[in-house]
């Protein structure tokens, strides 16, 4: 059969629907009560964020695609509105559930002593004096509030901003508040008598400052307590006197999300920067796609909202306590309270790489593997760092995409080229929501006298790679770092993610290929090792799969095994149907999107799925191919989505030393091995947790690998010490007792 006949509807899962099952899975997270409080509260401010950028991109998109009349349907045989219509319903029961446990969490908290208060009505004297003094003296100098009558068009609401939406009465000559001179002249302004229909009702707005603290904490009831209200209610609570000489009739919360989708003509932007910059004002004003309100919203206010958002009936998402529960990532990480969070992790020294050694010296002798946030991200930085000081480096080429606000990299690469080498440095602007960031450090970069340059038109170059190019004894040396995560200090503490550090000729050859690819648009004649989306990485995977179909029909063992985000390419995943039904096995672990289904008689039988959500974001692209028994074994950027493979500069690095080769075949095996935070995707599309057979015992994979980063530091430290005996029993089991 040809890969077509593995192309049918029902062959396929929806990717959103796929997208909404994820957030479940982190959902359960903070569903988990064998988790410590405040991880949970941090779980559950992930799905609050995770669902904002969906809506933002994949709703709007859909949204979008509706509005043309585009009705093509997807992969899964769903149109455009078929898919909203199926969201709609998912997401709704996804927020109820959100808040559900919200409200659980909010419960347990106050049993422990922190006090979130859900209405101003529950403040004491005391309490109502702190928050009327903080909002006199905090709040009320920064809010701009804005009537809205015939003369004064509804405002534009920002993109993803709380506001407070009230009805008002106008009261006439309130001595005690002014008399209500400046009205009255407003009005006859608009040849408007007192009475007329404007003075009846009329609706104001007023945004939540996005500057202050979203939570104030205020003086607790109980000594040793703490308290604290959200700055929606000191807003509530004294709106009046933003209104004087109106009755504020009622005041409610509103959030709305706009579509937020930047679809820059690449083609057609002489200047990127200032086409992104531009882009970027437009996109707070997109089309409302989302409205969120409080439950039991004043029936008037809401019908105002909907009309002047132009918003339907199924895009308002009624809400059972407070908006935009993204706040609870900060209230989570509160001081003190250490018995209510996890025991926290310190990245460990690198197996492969000494931190106090010349790091060429230590690559020159083996490769070396750096497995984050396991172990420190130090050997990347130190890299640069040393690049940039070493007076044989000549060269530093770096792709970046998302970094961190004080980047150490940036600051290492500036310094190089005030160093007097050369330093080049693709920059990638259209990270998603990281724009401005990206073009502050890029024009930083340029000043310092590197050679930034932007990418491919159109071609978002997701790659990690760094080369530094250093003049030795015996001639040029490439040193190279591959890696599967983004450049960044910070999220390499919290995302897995594995690096590769080489300075094998064939892959320092393809470096320089490929950078000079980018900055040139030379295109090399062939690869030496590397594989490079968007021309041939596509073509690379299918080969591989399909040379385990071979070996398979040959009646040879034949087995593919991968780690990804996100697996939704039609293409990738009919040939992996074509090779499960000639008998390959494969096993997948794919953390988020899925849209390949498992259990389909006859096509997917030998396929499994299971996706590990955990403490550390699952960021890893792993992948093995048994080839007869030549086992290869690859890492890279890529998922295995059209975006990766079509629209993207991405590099897939092969692992070719026997020794590194085995660890990342274990760090596979342990994913699968997993019971804890796996969860196994069924033929119905659920996930279940593995079921675990009599006595045998826990593993989470995550937990697994700081355990054994921490057991390599020690040996290493060991190993050092003279005093030690050297013999050490790697660990190999998580007690039972874990959770
Ligand atoms: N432990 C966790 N579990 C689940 N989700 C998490 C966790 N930690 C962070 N996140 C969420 O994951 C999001 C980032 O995931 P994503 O796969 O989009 O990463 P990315 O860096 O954008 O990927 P890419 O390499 O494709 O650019 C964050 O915005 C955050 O909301």
């Amino acid at each position: 059969m040809s890969e077509n006949n593995y192309l049918k509807h029902e062959y396929f899962y929806n990717r959103e629907l796929s997208w909404i099952s994820f957030n479940y899975r982190v959902l359960s997270e903070a569903q988990d009560n064998k988790l410590p409080l405040l991880d949970r509260l941090r779980f559950l401010a992930i799905t609050a964020s995770n669902l904002d950028e969906f809506f933002m991109i994949r709703v709007a998109s859909l949204k979008d695609m509706v509005q043309v009349n585009y009705t093509k349907k997807d992969i899964a045989g769903m149109t455009p509105g078929e898919q909203l219509s199926a969201i709609s319903k998912k997401t709704h029961e996804l927020v109820h559930d959100q808040y559900d446990v919200y409200g659980k969490l909010i419960s347990k908290l106050s049993d422990n002593g922190i006090h979130l208060i859900s209405h101003y009505e529950e403040l004491d004297d005391r309490q109502e004096r702190y928050v009327n003094e903080y909002f006199r003296s905090e709040v009320y100098p920064v809010l701009t509030p804005m009537a809205v009558d015939s003369a004064r068009p509804f405002p534009l609401i920002q993109n993803k901003s709380l506001n407070i939406g009230a009805i008002l009465k106008f009261k006439p000559s309130n001595k005690k508040d002014g008399n209500g001179q400046f009205r009255e002249l407003y009005v006859s302004h608009q040849g408007k008598k007192q009475g007329d229909n404007i003075s009846d009702t009329d609706f104001a707005t007023v945004q939540v400052p996005s500057g202050l603290p979203r939570f104030v904490e205020i003086p607790a009831k109980n000594d040793g307590d703490k308290c604290f209200i959200l700055l929606e209610q000191i807003i509530e609570k004294n709106i009046d006197k933003l209104f004087v000489n109106y009755e504020v009739l009622s005041a409610f919360p509103y959030r709305i999300m706009r579509n937020a989708d930047l679809s820059i003509d690449e083609d057609e932007a002489a200047d990127l920067l200032i086409e992104i910059q531009r882009q970027l004002k437009k996109r707070q004003w997109g089309q409302a796609i989302r409205l969120e309100v409080e439950d039991g919203i004043d029936k008037k206010l809401l019908k105002t909202l909907k009309k002047e958002l132009n918003i339907s009936e199924e895009d308002i998402f009624k809400i059972n306590g407070p908006l935009d529960l993204t706040f609870l990532s900060k209230l989570a990480g509160i001081e003190g309270y250490d018995d209510l969070k996890g025991k926290g992790y310190t990245p460990q020294p690198a197996k492969w790489i000494d931190a106090n050694k010349n790091i060429f010296d230590q690559i020159k002798e083996h490769d070396a593997l750096l497995n984050h946030p396991y172990e420190t991200f130090e050997p990347v930085i130190e890299l640069v760092r040393q690049a940039s000081k070493d007076p044989d480096v000549l060269a530093i080429k770096q792709t970046l995409y998302r970094v961190s606000s004080h980047s150490p990299i940036i600051a290492s690469l500036a310094a190089a080229a005030e160093n007097g080498k050369q330093v080049t440095v693709l920059v990638e602007l259209k990270a998603r929501f990281d724009e401005e960031n990206n073009i502050i450090w890029a024009r930083k970069l340029e000043k310092a006298g590197c050679h930034v340059i932007y990418g491919l038109v159109g071609l978002k170059t997701h790659s990690k790679i760094t080369l530094v190019v250093r003049r030795e004894e015996d001639g040029i040396r490439r040193y190279v770092h591959l890696g599967t995560g983004n450049y960044n200090d910070s999220t390499a503490k919290i995302y897995t993610d594995m690096g590769l550090l080489t300075c094998k000729k064939a892959i320092g050859e393809d470096a320089t290929a490929f950078f000079n690819m980018l900055s040139g648009y030379s295109e090399p004649a062939a690869w030496n090792k590397l594989a490079v989306a968007p021309i041939w990485l596509r073509d690379r995977f299918t080969e591989m799969i399909n040379r385990e179909t071979e070996f398979a029909k040959a009646g040879k063992k034949a087995f593919i095994k991968a780690k990804m985000n996100s697996l939704c390419d039609p293409g990738i995943i009919a040939s992996l149907y074509k090779a499960s039904a000639a008998g390959v096995k494969i096993d997948l672990v794919i953390r988020g999107i899925c849209c390949l289904k498992t259990g389909i008689k006859g096509i997917s039988d030998n396929i499994t799925v299971r996706s590990i959500v955990g403490d550390f974001l699952e960021h890893s692209r792993i992948f093995y191919f048994h080839n007869n028994g030549f086992e290869e074994v690859y890492m890279g950027s890529a998922d295995w989505m059209p975006r990766n493979l079509d629209k993207r500069v991405e590099i897939l690095f092969p692992v070719e030393d026997e020794t590194l080769k085995e660890e990342i075949i274990h760090i596979l095996d342990i994913q699968f091995a997993d019971n804890v935070k796996a969860r196994v995707m069924q033929s119905d599309g659920t996930y279940i947790i593995p079921p675990r057979k009599i006595g045998q015992k826990k593993l989470c994979a995550q937990q697994y690998f700081c355990k054994e980063a921490i057991a390599n530091a020690n040996e290493k430290k060991h190993q050092r010490s003279a005093t030690y005996n050297t013999s050490f029993e790697p660990l190999l089991h998580i007690d039972d007792e874990e959770k």
